[in-house]
């Protein structure tokens, strides 16, 4: 069986413009890092922050971690030499903001064929237009670079003029039919960032809700959260334990041709086999990830 089983529960954004937090960013504990062309930058400082970008990956030094420059939109003074200097660069991933439909996400691409192959085309969900383009959109991953979609909540919200509440209640419905949309098409999925930098326990229960949901991981504005972040979006022992009893139960010769057995208690069927093999293969991940931090 094949899946992503790479990391990516924490994703780090810094505006590019901020060399200490660039500097800073080498050394946290992030499993991406998301240097910031768009939001985060004041127009007056966007070409300084273009070149900073290009230069921190140029210069590397991030480790295990992967780098993703988030370029303006090709509808701004400045998307197309963003996307120029991006693709000149080659990070791991070129992040474009308020992807519409698939139409946006293939002009993107075309921007991006200059860019050595690694580089992936990620695209934020985050306008009111894309919600009724979900399925479209992650389908356009079938010949084009797209590897993963990233949740822009607050600009989301600010289209809708919708609160963002404890629960999230507002966007409930987004978020499950996104990573429904995701998943159908092998998308990586990250849940939208906590504006709140104090509010830790309201972090940790919205880190809790991503991990229900089913996102493979959480962008985040500020290192105080990668802390709790990384932790809920890391396999419990609890869940590696149960996952391996699930592997050597089936694999057990007097198991084979079983659909269904009973596992420390419980139901554990083949449905379930495969979710602990992933689970398994992205604790190993995690492993050697921290291992090579
Ligand atoms: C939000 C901030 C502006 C807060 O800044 P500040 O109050 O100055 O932070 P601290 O004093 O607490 O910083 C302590 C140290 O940590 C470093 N730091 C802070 N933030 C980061 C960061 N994001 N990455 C790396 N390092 C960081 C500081 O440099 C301090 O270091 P030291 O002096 O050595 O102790 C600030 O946190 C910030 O700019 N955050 C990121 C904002 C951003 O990128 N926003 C854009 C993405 S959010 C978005 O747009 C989502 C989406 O599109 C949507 O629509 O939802
Ligand atoms: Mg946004």
């Amino acid at each position: 069986m094949t899946f992503e089983s790479r990391p990516r529960r924490s994703a780090l954004y810094m505006p590019a413009s901020n060399a200490k937090a660039v500097e800073k960013a080498r050394t946290l504990d992030a499993d991406v890092i998301i240097l910031d062309l768009e939001d985060a930058v004041a127009p007056e400082t966007k070409p300084a922050a273009r070149e900073a970008a290009v230069a921190a990956v140029k210069a590397g030094g991030f480790g295990a971690r992967e780098v993703v420059i988030r370029v303006n939109g090709i509808d701004t003074p400045w998307g197309a030499e963003d996307l120029r200097a991006a693709a000149e660069a080659g990070p791991d991933a070129v992040l474009v903001p308020k992807v519409d439909d698939a139409a946006d996400v293939r002009l993107y691409d075309q921007h991006l064929n200059a860019a050595p192959p690694h580089t992936r085309l990620w695209t934020m969900i985050e306008t009111a237009k894309a919600a009724f383009h979900l399925w479209e959109i992650a389908g356009a991953v079938h010949g084009t670079r797209l590897s993963a979609w990233v949740m822009g909540v607050n600009d989301f919200a600010k289209e809708m003029r919708a609160r963002q509440t404890p629960d999230r209640a507002p966007f409930l419905p987004l978020l499950t039919l996104s990573v429904a949309a995701a998943r159908a098409h092998g998308l990586t999925i990250l849940d939208g960032v906590h504006n709140d930098i104090e509010d830790l326990a309201a972090l940790e229960a919205v880190c809790v809700q991503g991990v229900d949901f089913g996102f493979d991981g959480k962008t985040l504005i500020h290192p105080k959260h990668l802390e709790i972040c990384n932790r809920v979006f890391s396999p419990s022992p609890e869940d590696i334990s149960w996952s391996q009893a699930v592997i050597a139960a089936f694999n057990a010769p007097e198991n084979s041709g079983k659909g269904a057995l009973r596992v420390d208690g419980k139901m554990a069927e083949r449905l379930h086999l495969a979710q602990a093999e992933r689970l398994v293969a992205v604790a190993k991940s995690i492993a050697t990830r921290s291992a090579s931090a």
